[in-house]
């Protein structure tokens, strides 16, 4: 049938110019007038248009009143169809759909050729159209695809009897073929429309993100999801340039630089990590993302996912890391944060101000030489804090090449200078919630006081090489033992710097200003090195007291601590004695009623040193602890606890006093009685 019709189909291209119809043969001449009236009157329409030209032709052509063209209603059924172009009578009449049950088109349905001449009114009673329209005749003939599946069928049908005639049953075989070419065509339009559909709803709802941009990283499509990701509006995507919404980085610019430059020479970049910004809020996501250019070479076709969470538990991971390295090195050192010990006005004055500022986020600034325990205060600051369960994170300024303090303190991007290999997460960031202190303050190169400044003012910094800023929560307490006015005269602080942080100064007096201190600082680092030594010390020679008392510790506690760990290690007995010797050899000694020497280097030009002599008599260190709790306690009026009690004189716990009284067996009916 179709090498006839594409013979035929020929033919009639040619008959129109150079060949005769009278040459031919009677039934080849009707094939051709009929496949000249399907063509001329089809050839400009399709679908619906072309139907209802077809049953138009069809009917003249076979001569009858009624025809139709139908398709299964539902498909995968061949339960009811519907018309596609019905012609009765005299004009193209409405669609329609019936059941095929119990009609004359039940068969050609089902796959066969069907022809009643005359009669089918008796032999199809309940049909509903056969009765209304009077039908008499019915000529029907299935519509198949080129595998022979019915996709529907055409019918011709008539109100006078239809006698079988080839002529007729040709010229209908033929609109039947190209009617079947028609609605094969139809389906498969259909099928790739919905496969279309399919595909686009694929794209746009994929949970991957998908854009295609061109070589400039100007987008041409995005999907939902990379809408979405990067928040961005349906209209502001054509010509978009992706790169920029890529941070001004150095570690952002250098991988999505690398990123194009790989797909610019016809490679893929497969799950690379790219840093960009949100266009509607500028806040960070972090992509892993896929292009892979097209082979006309002239755009990409990337997908990405978002991996912010990812990146941003990474970060904290680092965080943690390194505040454990942190927390590692403070364990190192032990401090001994309930221990200040000392009942000298100079001191009492100096804590009296660390109650008074503690609770207050102001900025601290406490000064003093060389071991007067400005860390310590430092510490019992925080302690007391409202911050005090979260970190206090510490950086001595002058431990560091001027050139890292930076990065240390405000971190650093991957790549913000060389050697910079990852992301560090600087001091600050640690701190957040929590205190900074700032060791050693007058050591602080310039630069990097202007970025200080910054954090004190505004509460915000960016890392070194990076541009997004970091906001902080951070109390800020520095230290310094040197003179900073001194410091702005010359040029190396700044004065703006120095008037944030000096917002509460913390003065501290060295230990010869500390009238009475030394026999108490004596006796607790006696024990506590005995202890760690695990040696049995009971008391301090009275020899060995006095000279302790009498010198002038330019080196303060520090020197102190030394010079007794010393003596306990090379003690023989359970009385400490120091050889004078030793304190011949030491610089600052001096002998009763002498002014105390000052202090060497600069800071020792400050008011000349109080004369801190020892009067006390020997006594064991336990006795003389007794005493110093007694004393304490008879000043608070027997109250340990709260801002006035013992425990805060002694600068104890409450309860680690609460344990020694136990211990020494001191009960207020003692005192009493
Ligand atoms: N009042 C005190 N009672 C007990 N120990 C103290 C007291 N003050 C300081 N110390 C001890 O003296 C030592 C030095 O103190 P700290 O490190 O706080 O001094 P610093 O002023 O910060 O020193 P530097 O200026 O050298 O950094 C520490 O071991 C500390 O525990």
């Amino acid at each position: 049938m179709s090498e006839r019709r594409t013979s035929s189909t020929n033919a009639v291209e040619k008959g129109t110019s150079d060949c005769d119809p009278s040459d031919l043969p009677g039934g080849v001449v009707e094939e051709l007038a009929a496949l000249r009236v399907i063509v001329q009157g089809t050839a400009h329409s399709t679908g619906a248009e072309f139907f209802q030209t077809l049953v138009r032709h069809l009917a003249h052509a076979v001569g009858t009143h009624f025809a139709f063209v139908a398709e299964f209603a539902s498909p995968g059924t061949r339960t009811r169809a519907r018309t596609v172009a019905f012609w009765s009578r005299d004009g193209i009449a409405e669609n329609f759909e019936w059941t095929v049950a119990g009609t004359p088109c039940e068969d050609v349905v089902h796959g066969r050729l069907c022809h009643h001449p005359s009669g089918v009114r008796q032999s199809f009673p309940h049909d509903r159209l056969v009765v209304e329209l009077g039908i008499e005749s019915y000529l029907g003939v299935p519509l198949c695809d080129p595998e022979g599946k019915v996709l529907g069928h055409l019918a011709v049908f008539d109100d006078r009897p239809m006698p079988e005639e080839p002529r007729r049953l040709l010229i209908f075989r033929i609109f039947a073929a190209r009617a079947a070419a028609e609605l094969a065509r139809l389906r498969l339009e259909w099928e790739l429309r919905a496969s279309e559909e399919r595909l686009r709803d694929l794209y746009e709802e994929a949970p991957i993100a998908y854009v295609k941009e061109d070589l400039q990283s100007r987008s041409i499509r995005a999907n939902h999801a990379a809408l979405r990701i990067l928040g961005l509006r349906p209209e502001e995507v054509p010509g978009l340039v992706g790169r920029s919404l890529v941070p001004d980085t150095p570690d952002a610019q250098r991988r999505v630089r690398e990123a194009f430059a790989s797909v610019g020479r016809g490679t893929d970049t497969s799950g690379v990590v790219l840093e960009f910004r949100r266009k509607d809020n500028g806040k960070p996501v972090w992509l892993q993302w896929w292009s892979k250019p097209e082979p006309g070479g002239k755009y990409t076709r990337s997908m990405f996912v978002d991996i912010t969470d990812h990146v941003l538990m990474e970060q904290e991971k680092a965080r943690l890391a390194a505040e454990n390295v942190y927390l590692q090195e403070e364990i190192k050192s032990v401090h001994n944060f309930d221990e200040i010990v000392g009942q000298s006005p100079a001191l009492l004055e100096a804590l009296d101000k660390v109650n008074r500022v503690a609770g207050t986020d102001a900025s601290v600034l406490i000064t003093g030489e060389t071991g007067t325990g400005k860390e310590l205060i430092a510490r019992a600051i925080h302690s007391a804090s409202r911050r005090h369960d979260k970190p206090l994170i510490k950086l001595n300024c002058a431990a560091l090449p001027s050139g890292l303090v930076e990065s240390e303190l405000f971190g650093h991007e991957r790549g913000a200078f060389s050697g910079a290999i990852s992301r560090r997460v600087g001091r600050f960031e640690l701190a957040h919630g929590g205190t900074i202190f700032l060791d050693e303050i007058g050591e602080v190169p310039l630069e990097v006081q202007v970025k200080l400044l910054r954090v004190l003012q505004e509460r915000e910094f960016e890392r070194v090489g990076g541009a997004a800023p970091i906001k902080v929560d951070v109390r800020v307490i520095a230290a310094t033992n040197r003179d900073l006015v001194k410091l702005i005269r010359e040029g190396k602080f700044r004065e703006d710097l120095f008037y944030r942080l000096n917002v509460f100064p913390i003065p501290l007096p060295p230990l010869r200003d500390r009238e009475g201190d030394v026999p108490l600082l004596v006796h607790l680092l006696v024990s506590r090195f005995a202890a760690r030594v695990g040696v049995r010390i009971e008391s301090v020679g009275k020899a060995t007291l006095e000279r302790l008392s009498r010198y002038s510790w330019p080196g303060n506690i520090r020197e102190l601590e030394n010079v007794l760990e010393r003596a306990v290690i090379l003690s023989n007995g359970p009385t400490l004695e120091i050889d004078p010797e030793v304190f011949a050899s030491m610089p600052a000694d001096r002998p009763p009623g002498a002014n105390p020497p000052r202090p060497p280097g600069p800071e020792g030009e400050g008011p000349a040193a109080t004369r801190a002599r020892r009067t006390t008599p020997l006594e064991s260190l336990e006795a003389n602890t007794q005493n110093h709790i007694l004393a304490a306690l008879e000043l608070a009026g027997w109250i340990i606890d709260g801002p006035n009690g013992a425990a805060k004189i002694l600068g104890l716990h409450a309860n680690t006093l609460r344990s020694r009284m136990k211990k020494l067996g001191i009960a207020r009916e003692t005192h009493e009685s």
